[in-house]
């Protein structure tokens, strides 16, 4: 008799699980060389001359501080600049000085959740597995609000990221989710993202042409 057969596990044909979601394999594979053309793109497009980014950081910061609310206590992860990104850090010292606690996002491995830890303007920096600055030590924490830097965005407000998937990962996990707050600069749009079953959507996108979409 052959054993393999009489296994009790149920046949499972074509589909990849991503994060407990099942997938059609062909489908992610394709949305997967899609995002990876698109992200090169969009990050190309970004190189802005450093005037217009300036102006374009500045109304971002503008209207960051219009729609968040700060409040004494709260934690609001943020994000040290990378590949282009807005350089919020103008913003996050201001979070700071309200009396807010500011978070960034640390990689601790590859292809699992992010942590967030305090950020403060004399934290002592490392790098994360990417090569990003993160503070170099501190408990991980909740953010109340997560303001996530874009590569590109769609009318329904996906995101479309660096391509990790650790936003993804992270938000799915936090209870009670966190307000998510997408930022880039104008050129960030793209028709659909051709979102896939572990996209979370975010909450608000603001981009640098005063742009605001909220659900
Ligand atoms: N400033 C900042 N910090 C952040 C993020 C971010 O997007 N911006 N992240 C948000 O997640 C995490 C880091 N995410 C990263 C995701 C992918 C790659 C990366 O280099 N990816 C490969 C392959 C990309 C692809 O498949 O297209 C590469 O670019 O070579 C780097 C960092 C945490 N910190
Ligand atoms: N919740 C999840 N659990 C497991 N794997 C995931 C999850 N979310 C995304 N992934 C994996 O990560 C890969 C990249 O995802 P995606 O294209 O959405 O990244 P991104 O949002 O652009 O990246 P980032 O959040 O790092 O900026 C996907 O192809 C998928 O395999």
């Amino acid at each position: 008799m052959d054993s393999e057969n009489e296994s009790g596990d149920a046949p499972c044909f074509g589909h990849l699980l991503v994060g407990g979601h099942p997938v059609d394999p062909d489908t992610a594979r394709d949305v997967a060389r899609f995002r990876r053309a698109e992200r090169a793109s969009l990050v190309a497009a970004r190189a802005l001359p450093s005037v217009e980014r300036e102006m374009a950081t500045d109304a971002l910061i503008d209207g960051l501080d219009r729609i968040v609310a700060l409040a004494q206590g709260m934690t609001v992860a943020a994000y040290w600049p990378i590949r282009g990104e807005p350089d919020l850090r103008p913003w996050m010292r201001k979070v700071y000085d309200a009396g807010a606690h500011v978070l960034l996002p640390v990689v601790i491995e590859e292809q699992a959740p992010l942590e967030f830890r305090t950020w403060s303007p004399d934290s002592r920096m490392a790098r994360d597995v990417w090569n990003i600055l993160v503070p170099a030590d501190g408990a991980p924490r909740r953010p109340d609000v997560v303001i996530a830097p874009l590569v590109g965005v769609d009318k329904d407000l996906y995101r479309l990221g660096n391509g990790g998937g650790y936003y993804d990962r992270t938000l799915a996990l936090i209870a009670p989710k966190p307000r998510i707050i997408g930022v880039g600069f104008s050129g960030c749009w793209l028709p659909t993202i051709f979102p896939m079953p572990w996209d979370v959507r975010m909450d608000d996108v603001l981009l640098s042409d005063g742009t605001h979409l909220t659900r």
